[in-house]
């Protein structure tokens, strides 16, 4: 098996004259927690974009596990075992916590959402087996005893775990989160830091975009740099912290 899970070369993507990515390289390791940093508009998004499809690379190669990517449409990189979570968050609001977690597990199982919705008696075991995971899942990130709430009226604390969760019910080899202590409390921080380790514990690879710099240095294994859309340092958060390039780019004094 390849230690490193994600290779990445060369990758370019242009919005017209804007070049949000530039010819990035990037490796992943096998079961790390590994953080995407850089200042405002320096593309992290965007490279999570073309990982998981939602955007076309201009150019460059993306390899995950052995398979390469770029120009796979969004399901077949669901399936290959890709999840993720947004910037800001996307849920189904009016559906209960466990429903939004089951919609994750649909996408693993053999009828498929599609095959939820329509429901034939042969499903329904199926179904019941798929409820019983997302309750698990929901156990899991500490939203147990919300798990008949409406999703849209969790705090945004929970609602970054109940996307997680959701990420997790497809049963992904690796989990990509943006942002997710975007908003939260000190005391909410401090959970996802502890919830993205337990995520790392059980051999999930997490790949991190984040601007909480205690949480980034406190709990990856490799931390790199992009800014214009180029990676400028790539190290453990002790060495990214005394390099004097992202000092200046970044950290500030
Ligand atoms: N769909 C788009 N069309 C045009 N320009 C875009 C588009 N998406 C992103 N950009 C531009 O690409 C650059 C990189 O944006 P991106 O969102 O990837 O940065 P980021 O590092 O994730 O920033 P942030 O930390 O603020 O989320 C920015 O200049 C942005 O304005």
């Amino acid at each position: 098996m390849n230690e490193r899970i994600l290779e990445i070369r060369s990758l370019r993507k242009e919005f017209g004259g804007v070049v949000a990515v530039k010819d990035l390289d990037l490796s992943v390791d096998r079961g790390s927690i590994t953080a995407l940093i850089g200042p405002n508009g320096a593309g992290k998004t965007t490279v999570f974009h073309m990982i998981t499809g939602f955007l076309r690379p201009t150019r460059g190669d993306i390899t995950f596990d052995g398979v390469a990517l770029q120009g796979r449409p969004v399901y077949t990189i669901a399936e290959m075992a890709i999840a993720r979570t947004f910037q800001n968050v996307q849920i189904f609001s009016n559906m209960s916590a466990l429903e939004n977690v089951m919609v994750g597990r649909h996408l693993r199982s053999r009828s498929g959402f599609l095959g939820s919705l329509l429901v034939p008696p042969f499903f329904r075991r199926e179904e019941k087996e798929i409820r019983k995971a997302a309750a698990r899942w929901l156990e899991f990130v500490g939203l147990g005893d919300l798990a008949r709430l409406p999703a849209g009226s969790l705090p945004l604390g929970s609602q970054r775990m109940l996307e997680i969760a959701r990420a997790l019910a497809m049963e992904p080899k690796m989990i990509l989160l943006d942002e997710p202590a975007s908003g939260l409390n000190a005391r909410e921080t401090v959970a996802m830091g502890e919830l993205v380790r337990e995520i790392r514990e059980m051999g999930i690879t997490v790949v991190l975009v984040e601007h909480d710099m205690e949480l980034v240095m406190d709990i990856s294994d490799q931390v790199n740099v992009i800014n214009f859309g180029s990676l400028i340092a790539r190290g453990t958060p002790r060495e990214i912290q005394a390099n004097p390039e992202v000092i200046a780019a970044y950290l500030g004094e």
